[in-house]
Order: structure tokens, then C-alpha cells, then sequence
């Protein structure tokens, strides 16, 4: 691992106002991400994980404070320049998976690549390689509700690495799996930071996904904490 950070994120804080009733959702986050990590976000239901994940991935501005991303400070950029950043540096993986119900797995794979004009023959490759590396060679031409759940997020996850993002952000990518095949879709994450070299931020409150993690950052009332890991 380098010394230098991937992501660093510095008094980041989100307020959430409706009429006179205000939220604090985010209260002065700071922590660092490191190349080729894989660091889980823990915390109860209504505590800030996805919030915090918006500001980073892009989603959403933060009230204060700033994140930058390979060196790129995503909370001052445009909206146009934070599409080009989820474009290339950015992926993500939902708990909803995300997919485009009419295309079949190596199509929604193949989306981000479009997007960034990759030619043909190398799109394809990488589709199949991709596909491949998340178990699917058999079912490349399935569409959405021909697959399992956990088919589907491993569709999901490969496309997330359509275009070698530098930081991949998961938002319970198991919330909607039963804790098996949960378990499988969080050792290929797992398996895929270390071969692709991609750094990885995964919110859950799946106990057997954060033994996988190789740090935790404990979120509790909008406030972080690093976690000693079990
Ligand atoms: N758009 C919004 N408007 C107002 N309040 C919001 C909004 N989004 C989130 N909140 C509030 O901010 C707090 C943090 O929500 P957040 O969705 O980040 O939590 P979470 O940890 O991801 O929860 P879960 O595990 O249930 O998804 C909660 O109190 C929530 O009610």
C-alpha cells in the first residue's frame, strides 16, 4: 500500500433541512483512503452511511468541508465535470443492482464502455473478461430477471469496473442477498480489490462482510471512528 492517500476527506458535514426541522446527517467527517484498500463502513440504519458515500461518490454536496478523490476535489467541481469523474475514476455498486432490465449482462456491462466510445473488439474483450472474473461466462446473454440476485449484483459489480475505476463505492451491495450468497458477493469484491488493484469503500452492517474488510470505519449519528477490527 502507498503512502499516499486515494481519497481524503476533511470536515466533511451534511445538514439535511425540511421546514424548520433540520438533520445532521454528516458532523465534521474526516479519514484518509489508501490504494488498494478495502474499508467498510458500519453503522445502524439512519446513521449516515449512504450520505456520507453521496458526498464522496459526487451524488450530493456537503455543507462543509471537502473530499478529493485521485487528486481531484469533488466537492468544488461542476456537474459536468463530476459526470466525467463517476465516468472514469468512479464505480458503483448499489444494493438495488441498477441494471437495465431489457439489455442482457454483457450489454449492461458494456454501458459505461460506451459512454467513453472504448472500440469494438476491445469492448467486447473486456466484457468477457469481466464477466468471466465474477463467475458469469455462462450467462452473458441472460437479461436481468433471468438471473439470480446474487447473478445480478455480480453483473452489477463487474460493470461497476467497466472503465478500471480507481475507487469503487458499494452502498449495501448485499443488503437485498440472503447471507450466503451475501457472503460469496463480498469475497469477490474482496478477491477483485486485490487483482485489480482497485480501492474499495463498502457501507453494511453485514457482520461477515466486515471481517473482509481490511479496516472499519464505525459511523454512529453522522460521526466517524475508526473501528478495531474483530
Ligand atoms: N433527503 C433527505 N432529507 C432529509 N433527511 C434525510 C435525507 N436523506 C437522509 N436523511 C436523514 O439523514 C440521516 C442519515 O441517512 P442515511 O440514508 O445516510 O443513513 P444510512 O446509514 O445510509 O441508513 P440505512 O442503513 O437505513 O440506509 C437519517 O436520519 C435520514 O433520515
Amino acid at each position: 500500500m502507498s503512502n499516499e492517500p486515494l481519497v481524503v476527506v476533511e470536515g466533511l458535514r451534511k445538514v439535511y433541512r425540511s421546514g424548520p426541522n433540520e438533520v445532521v446527517a454528516l458532523r465534521e467527517v474526516s479519514f484518509e483512503l489508501f490504494p488498494g484498500e478495502l474499508v467498510a463502513v458500519r453503522g445502524r440504519s439512519g446513521s449516515g452511511k449512504t450520505t456520507l458515500l453521496n458526498q464522496i461518490g459526487g451524488l450530493d454536496r456537503p455543507d462543509a468541508g471537502r473530499v478529493v478523490v485521485a487528486g481531484h476535489e469533488v466537492t468544488a467541481m461542476s456537474e459536468e465535470s463530476l459526470l466525467g469523474l463517476r465516468r472514469d475514476v468512479l464505480g458503483f455498486v448499489f444494493q438495488s443492482f441498477g441494471l437495465i432490465p431489457v439489455l442482457s449482462a454483457a450489454e449492461n456491462v458494456g454501458v459505461p464502455m460506451r459512454l467513453v466510445r472504448m472500440p469494438v473488439a476491445e469492448r467486447e474483450e473486456r466484457i468477457g473478461m469481466l464477466l468471466a472474473l465474477v463467475g458469469l461466462e455462462q450467462h452473458v446473454n441472460q437479461r436481468p430477471y433471468e438471473l439470480s440476485g446474487g447473478q445480478r449484483q455480480r453483473v452489477a459489480i463487474a460493470r461497476s469496473l467497466a472503465n478500471r475505476p480507481r475507487l469503487l463505492i458499494a452502498d449495501e451491495p448485499t443488503g437485498q442477498l440472503d447471507s450466503q450468497t451475501g457472503r460469496q458477493i463480498m469475497e469477490l469484491l474482496r478477491a477483485l480489490v486485490r487483482s485489480e488493484g482497485v480501492t474499495a469503500l463498502v457501507a453494511t452492517h453485514d457482520p461477515s462482510l466486515i471481517t473482509l474488510a481490511d479496516r472499519v470505519l464505525e459511523i454512529s449519528d453522522g460521526a466517524v471512528r475508526e473501528a478495531a477490527l474483530a
